[in-house]
């Protein structure tokens, strides 16, 4: 059962978006989807017993989305665009499947679900008409990670294909000798990231990103490292807002390649509903209080949008 805190982030975020948008995410609500495969390298199986890490490959299927929840939302948004998310499933048999979250921004602005729903109603409250000052601004000034993820510039990529992703929460890993590190999933555009001026990106269309990358693939596939920044002793993994420095050790876990595009409006991906908890033996949460409320959340919203589409019986 959703908790009222899942319930009252879900309101919310509706707000944000001018309102339900019945069939659509209440974040990322524009996304394109695509079909490929994940071949793990050695690292993968030295750090978990996890199928997908031994198997020669793996199916996946990917959605690419801006944040905002707004389904028309430009990819040139300067606002509503970024941070870009990038949502992976690894199909492991029938019906069974583990998924990374990630989106474009190393890191978040908040630690908790109770401190996100505080951010998000001070920014529902800071629009036209707000008090002077509007309560964004004491929200921020007493949460310094918020300020830092707000203030982070976050431009336009090129292509979902030249942008890197992270999926920001970390994960116990444990490999098929009980052996536990702590990591947090990353992924690296192989052909390198790759931005627009603000000038650029005003010339774009609102759909060029999903544009670019059917043109991109018509070309041969699009490929993606998969790795793992590795925690030492004493690295706070319960706080997706603590960026662990960049000289963690980064462990190669394998190769997605992304072949097609995928109709993200057929009923079978309409009925994908992304998980942040992994569900798989040898990956687990770390304790982050994120992981949870979002997992909730994200099947609380999942299900009203299958509603919607009038496959609830699917659900
Ligand atoms: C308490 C914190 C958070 C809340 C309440 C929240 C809420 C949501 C909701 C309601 C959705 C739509 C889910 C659906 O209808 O299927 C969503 C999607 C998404 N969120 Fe979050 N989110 C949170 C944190 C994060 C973080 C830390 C990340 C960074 C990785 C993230 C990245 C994404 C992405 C990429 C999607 C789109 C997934 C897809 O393609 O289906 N979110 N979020």
């Amino acid at each position: 059962m959703a908790s009222q805190l899942s319930t009252n982030l879900l309101g919310t975020l509706d707000t944000l978006a001018g309102g339900v948008h019945p069939g659509f995410r209440p974040a990322h609500a524009k996304g394109t989807m695509y079909a490929g495969r994940f071949t793990p390298l050695a690292g993968a199986a030295a750090l978990t017993r996890a199928p997908h890490a031994a198997r020669p490959s793996t199916p996946v299927t990917v959605r690419f989305s801006p944040a905002a929840g707004i389904p028309t939302v430009a990819d040139n948004d300067p606002k509503g665009s970024g941070p870009q998310g990038m949502a992976i499933r690894f199909h492991l048999a029938d019906h069974v499947h583990t998924d990374i979250v990630a989106h474009s921004h190393n890191g978040f602005s908040v630690r908790t679900g109770e401190e996100f729903l505080e951010f998000l109603r001070a920014v529902a409250g800071s629009g036209p008409g707000a008090p002077e000052p509007p309560p964004i601004v004491a929200f921020l000034a007493a949460h310094p990670a918020a300020k830092r993820f707000v203030e982070a510039p976050k431009p336009i990529p090129t292509s979902f294909a030249r942008q890197a992703f992270f999926a920001v929460t970390a994960f116990r890993f444990t490999n098929a000798a009980g052996a536990s590190r702590f990591g947090r999933f990353r992924l690296t555009p192989e052909a390198g990231t790759a931005f627009l001026t603000a000038d650029q990106a005003a010339t774009k269309t609102a759909d060029f990103l999903a544009a670019e990358l059917s043109e991109r693939l018509a070309k041969g596939p699009v490929v993606f490292r998969l790795q793992v920044q590795l925690a030492q002793d004493g690295d706070e993994v319960a706080d997706a807002t603590a960026v662990w420095p960049e000289s963690r050790e980064v462990i190669e876990f394998g190769t997605l390649t992304l072949t097609e595009r995928v109709d993200e409006l057929s009923p079978e991906m309409r009925k994908v509903i992304f998980d942040p908890v992994p569900r798989v033996d040898g990956i687990d949460p770390s304790g982050d209080p994120l992981t949870e409320v979002r997992s909730d959340i994200y099947l609380l919203s999942g299900r009203r949008r299958r509603a919607a589409a009038g496959d609830a019986r699917q659900a």
